[in-house]
């Protein structure tokens, strides 16, 4: 790393995030019969909706994709508590199922938000899942319904995950302090 770079430890390597990705789409497949919109929420979640996406698709499993722009941290490492959308989906999802794809579920706040939002657009079902799960998040009702590893309670970067925009590239998750 550069001089201008922090100590990013890595958290998950490559080959350890492609077999996550790879299972948790065979744990996905059965669910998503029949008429399905998977969205990306924006930005941080892009590799690994295209990584999903791609495993997915070798399971002959084809959602429509979609993407859904919403922000609460912006250059913050604490959510601001308000989750603003920036961008609506661009498809109906009126009588069929969702899957909202996050890469990380932290104060739950970014995907509560979601859930409702494709509800009130007529969403059949939605259902969650998130890359990493922090250990504060909440349980119960309010948990993400699927989710590749829990994280520690640190920082993430990499594979989507920015400090302030930054190291979203990437190819490993890391974590900052
Ligand atoms: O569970 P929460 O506390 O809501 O945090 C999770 C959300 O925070 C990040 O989004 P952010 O607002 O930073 O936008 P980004 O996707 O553009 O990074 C991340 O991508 C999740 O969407
Ligand atoms: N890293 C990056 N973005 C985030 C995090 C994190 O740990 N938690 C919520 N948004």
């Amino acid at each position: 790393m550069s001089q201008n770079t922090p100590e990013i430890d890595i958290v998950l390597n490559e080959d350890e995030l492609m077999a996550m990705v790879d299972q948790l789409a065979e744990t996905l497949a059965p669910r998503l019969q029949g008429e399905w919109t998977a969205i990306n929420i924006l930005i941080g979640a892009t590799p690994f909706t295209s990584d999903l996406m791609k495993a997915l698709a070798r399971r002959n499993i084809h959602p429509v994709l979609d993407a859904l722009w919403l922000e609460s941290y912006r250059d913050a490492r604490e959510s601001s508590g308000r989750v603003n959308v920036r961008a609506d989906i661009t498809r109906p999802v009126t009588g069929r199922g969702v899957l909202l794809i996050d890469d990380v579920f932290d104060t739950g706040r970014t995907l509560a938000f979601a859930r409702q939002h494709l509800m009130t657009k007529g969403a059949r079902e939605v259902i969650t899942v998130a890359l990493a799960r922090k250990p504060s998040a909440p349980a119960g009702p309010e948990n993400v319904d699927y989710y590749a590893f829990e994280a520690p309670e640190r920082f993430l970067v990499g594979y989507g995950m920015d400090d302030r925009g930054l190291y979203r590239g990437l190819p490993f998750v890391g974590a900052l302090d």
